[in-house]
């Protein structure tokens, strides 16, 4: 499998709780490079945006509503199979049912407050890296 990159969000619960550090540890130990970040307050504009697929969605209301109630870090991340080894490291999307050692069932709470995001595939990562950072913030190949 070649090296990709793929999109990840730090929301706002684990980073209202300080636990981006740990979550980044996770990344590196995985071998999951950070190769840009930036810490923002999303709009309910940009939110509504980047989760428009789920507009109709029950949920999507109190999904924008939390990923605006306070700062998040969007990521990229490089490595080997990044977009597959981001996914298993995060753990299923409701952390009662997330695998043990996974992200989510350490540092999440609920389905709605889930510590993280991760793009599902190259397609969705390529569309998510390209919302939040342009071509001038994207370095190559870091390694
Ligand atoms: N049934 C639900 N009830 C409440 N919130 C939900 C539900 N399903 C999904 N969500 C919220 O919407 C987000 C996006 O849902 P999606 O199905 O894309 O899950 P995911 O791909 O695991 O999570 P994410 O896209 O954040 O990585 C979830 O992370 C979760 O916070």
């Amino acid at each position: 499998m070649a090296v990709q990159r793929t999109f990840s969000i730090i929301k706002p619960d684990a980073v209202a709780k300080n636990q981006i550090g740990a979550i980044q540890s996770r990344f590196e130990q995985a071998g999951l490079n950070i190769v840009a970040a930036k810490m923002l307050q999303l709009s309910e504009q940009v939110a509504a945006g980047f989760y428009a697929e789920h507009k109709e969605r029950g949920f999507f209301k109190d999904l924008v509503a939390f990923m605006t109630s306070g700062p998040v870090l969007v990521q990229v991340l490089e490595g080997e199979n990044a977009i597959a080894r981001n996914r298993e490291l995060m753990g299923a999307t409701n952390p009662k049912e997330a695998a043990a050692g996974t992200i989510r069932a350490d540092f999440a709470q609920s389905i709605d407050e889930n510590a993280v995001h991760g793009s599902d595939s190259e397609s969705s990562a390529a569309r998510e890296i390209a919302y939040f950072f342009s071509a001038t913030e994207l370095c190559p190949r870091l390694r």
